[in-house]
């Protein structure tokens, strides 16, 4: 099933709103996706995404990360990410469409989508940049969320300042320009007994061979 992504065109060009983080470019755009049609794509990708449960290797032991993960991009993106090698699956109809909008906003040629699936509250992303050598130079990354809002919290890597936004559902997140040289973020663990939440971020990715 492919779904259409905007009933109005503009609702895509909504103001987004720019984060007050020194040192970094972050827009916002919530209800990027209008509720109904974001209930339908989280559906979508809970059904159809081929989920894996990836582990990490820490301390000599191997541990299942906090989440569901699915990868797809071009065949040629291979991404290497926190130890994990993935090769990319296809890109699926409802994927191609989200991509393509974001294509738009960002005027970057998305070639990837990393999904998570954080089930509950326990599942999480640890505090981390994505500063991969494959992403280049200040990256430009499109984050859109489905599901339940969830706290993503930006850290300065040497004032320690925190700024946190809640991600809500079906919101656009870009980060972009010296963002990742200067913060962590990550979404932390909450003892709420929270729904499901699916997030998409596009990247584009150089070769470094
Ligand atoms: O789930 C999120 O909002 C964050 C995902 C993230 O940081 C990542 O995939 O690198
Ligand atoms: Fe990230």
């Amino acid at each position: 099933m492919q779904l259409p992504l905007f009933t109005d065109a503009k609702a895509a060009k909504n103001s987004p709103i720019t984060l007050p983080l020194p040192e970094a470019e972050v827009r916002y755009y919530p209800q990027w996706i209008s509720s109904e049609q974001a209930n339908d794509y989280q559906g979508v990708f809970e059904s159809t995404l081929p989920w894996r449960q990836d582990t990490i290797r820490m301390y000599g032991k191997y541990l299942d990360v906090p989440r569901l993960q699915a990868w797809h991009g071009d065949p040629e993106c291979l991404y290497k990410y926190s130890g994990i090698k993935l090769a990319p699956q296809p890109w699926t109809p409802e994927l191609a469409v989200i991509r393509d909008k974001c294509i738009e906003v960002c005027d970057i040629p998305f070639n990837s989508v990393l999904a998570n699936w954080y089930r509950h509250g326990q599942d999480s992303m640890s505090m981390h940049a994505d500063d991969e050598p494959e992403l280049g130079p200040n990256p430009v990354v499109a984050s859109v969320t489905f599901g339940e809002s969830r706290p993503f919290v930006f850290k300065h890597k040497e004032t320690g300042a925190r700024f946190t936004q809640i991600l809500e559902h079906g919101s656009l997140l870009v980060m972009g320009e010296t963002t990742q040289s200067h913060y962590l973020h990550g979404i932390a663990k909450t003892t709420k007994h929270i729904g499901g939440r699916i997030n998409l971020t596009f990247r584009h990715l150089i070769s470094t061979k």
